[in-house]
């Protein structure tokens, strides 16, 4: 479970992240949504220890992201923004180098890699060198990175960002599949559609604030609106940096 308490950060004059507070359970998948420039990404970096809050707390299974940031990684998977894979080692060795950082045994990491390398369905790609890969494949690869060490909650930013329509289906099972695991599933988008597919609970993030926090359900009966599209126009003002 990942909690956020009143999080806070500027950038010179731009107030990133001006009070975010939501809580995101396991065995449920949340969106963070939100146009661009909300904030999305500013409030996972410090979710991740990436940045530190202004002000504010994190706690990931009841640890403080401030007291014990180390502990926290552990417990957390992360697709960041910059997929940042090494690109002269193959997608299997960037998985396996991200085990043995996180210390996973060399049989049990065998194991967890091949898993990975079939649930996501990147067998085909596993032995070749990252330079050059498409932005699936890249996004595969990271991700299979990210969940090596089996964290019980998994951050992703904007995971279906450049995928194509196959690509974009075969992550949300794979999401899916995440959330009948028992895991805390937290991903950001600006494509409604997307959010409307996958989520359990949507926290829609505006100008750096939670102007909802709601099941898909809710925020239609909250809006009175019928579909979710109008729902987050009513909700955030506009429709300026939203997709559909
Ligand atoms: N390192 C930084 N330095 C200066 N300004 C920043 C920095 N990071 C973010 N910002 C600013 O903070 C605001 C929030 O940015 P953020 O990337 O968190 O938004 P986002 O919701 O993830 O947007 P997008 O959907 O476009 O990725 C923006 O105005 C952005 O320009």
């Amino acid at each position: 479970m990942i909690e956020v308490r009143d999080l806070h950060k500027t950038f010179g004059d731009v107030r990133a992240v001006n009070g975010v507070s939501f809580t995101a359970r396991d065995g449920e998948i949340t969106g963070l949504l939100g146009p661009n420039g909300a904030g999305k990404t500013t409030t996972l970096r410090m979710l991740y220890t990436l940045m530190t809050p202004d002000a504010g707390q994190v706690l990931v299974d009841g640890v403080d992201a401030s007291v014990d940031p180390i502990a926290v990684r552990r417990q957390l998977g992360v697709l960041p923004d910059a997929r940042g894979l090494y690109k002269r080692l193959t997608a299997a060795e960037n998985i396996d180098y991200f085990g043995r950082l996180h210390g996973v045994p060399a049989g049990l990491l065998r194991e967890r890699r091949e898993a990975l390398i079939d649930a996501l369905e990147m067998r085909d790609i596993a032995g070749r060198r990252t330079e050059g890969f498409s932005q699936g494949q890249r996004v595969k690869t990271a991700i299979a990175r990210a969940m090596v060490h089996d964290p019980r909650n998994v951050l992703l930013d904007e995971p279906t960002n450049g995928l194509d329509v196959m690509a974009t289906r075969a992550m949300r099972h794979f999401m899916h599949r995440l959330k009948a695991e028992g895991r805390c599933v937290l991903f950001s988008s600006h494509i409604m559609q997307e959010v409307a597919a996958l989520c359990d609970r949507i926290v829609v993030i505006a100008h750096g604030r939670v102007v909802a926090d709601e099941t898909p359900d809710a925020l239609l009966a909250q809006t009175g609106e019928t579909t979710l599209e109008d729902a987050f126009v009513k909700i955030i003002g506009t429709d300026e940096g939203l997709a559909a």
